[in-house]
């Protein structure tokens, strides 16, 4: 199962990525995805390398946002694809079983689609409103989680649904009460300047009831 905190990078350059991806991983974070938005092929390319390199080092996770080819280039171990990106389908019939696609969704219909399609993981999202993204789908609160996850149960959906968009620590506990499997953050883990012990409380909070 997968773990439950995704790290999703931010930086208008590549200094500024491999900076704050580096610190991540010393930090903590096992799992990162780069999300470079409109830069070069060649820079995002440049980056991508150089991220696969730093997390084989830190036994990490590394999924590409948005680019299917880039995440194949590199041989990433997976890649998200948003509503607008790639289908998921066309994804699952080029990458085949072995790497992860992780999908967005915003309402029910979404996810139920992505299932059907061999999603592996849902990014859920946005719990509120952030700056992190432009063009932000309906805020569904916590009680739009609790109404996706009741309705997943009802029709026996299962996937791993990972809550984004504006959360902060004192989120963490209330939307694992959801049901969801874990929480996917950028802002958050991006401007604290005490990232071991932030990534520290996120898990001790994510695992709270997991039973070793
Ligand atoms: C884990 C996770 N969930 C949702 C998103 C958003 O993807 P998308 O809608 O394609 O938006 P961009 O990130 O591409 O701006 C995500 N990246 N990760
Ligand atoms: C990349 C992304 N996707 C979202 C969605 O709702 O689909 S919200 C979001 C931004 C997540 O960053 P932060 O933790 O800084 O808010
Ligand atoms: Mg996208």
């Amino acid at each position: 199962m997968y773990n439950k905190l995704q790290y999703i990078s931010q930086g208008e350059t590549i200094e500024k990525q491999l900076y704050n991806i580096h610190l991540a991983l010393d930090a903590g974070c096992d799992w990162v995805q780069m999300r470079f938005k409109n830069q070069t092929a060649k820079d995002t390319f440049a980056l991508a390398e150089a991220v696969k390199f730093l997390c084989e080092e830190y036994l990490a996770n590394f999924i590409v946002n948005d680019n299917l080819y880039l995440a194949q280039q590199v041989a990433a171990d997976g890649v998200h694809l948003g509503l607008s990106d790639m289908k998921i389908a066309e994804a699952r019939a080029i990458l085949g079983s072995t790497k992860i696609i992780g999908g967005t969704a915003n309402t029910y219909e979404d996810i139920v689609n992505h299932v059907r399609n061999s999603c592996d993981y849902i990014g859920l999202g946005p719990f509120r409103f952030t700056e992190t993204k432009e063009k932000l789908s309906p805020i569904l609160g916590l009680s739009g989680y609790y109404d996706i996850v009741e309705k997943m149960k009802n029709n026996k959906i299962q996937i791993p649904i990972y809550a984004i968009g504006g959360i902060t620590l004192k989120d963490i506990s209330p939307l694992m009460e959801t049901g969801i499997h874990g929480i996917a953050v950028s802002g958050m883990i991006t401007i604290s300047d005490q990232k071991e012990k932030l990534i520290q409380q996120l898990n001790e909070k994510l695992y709270a009831n997991v039973i070793v």
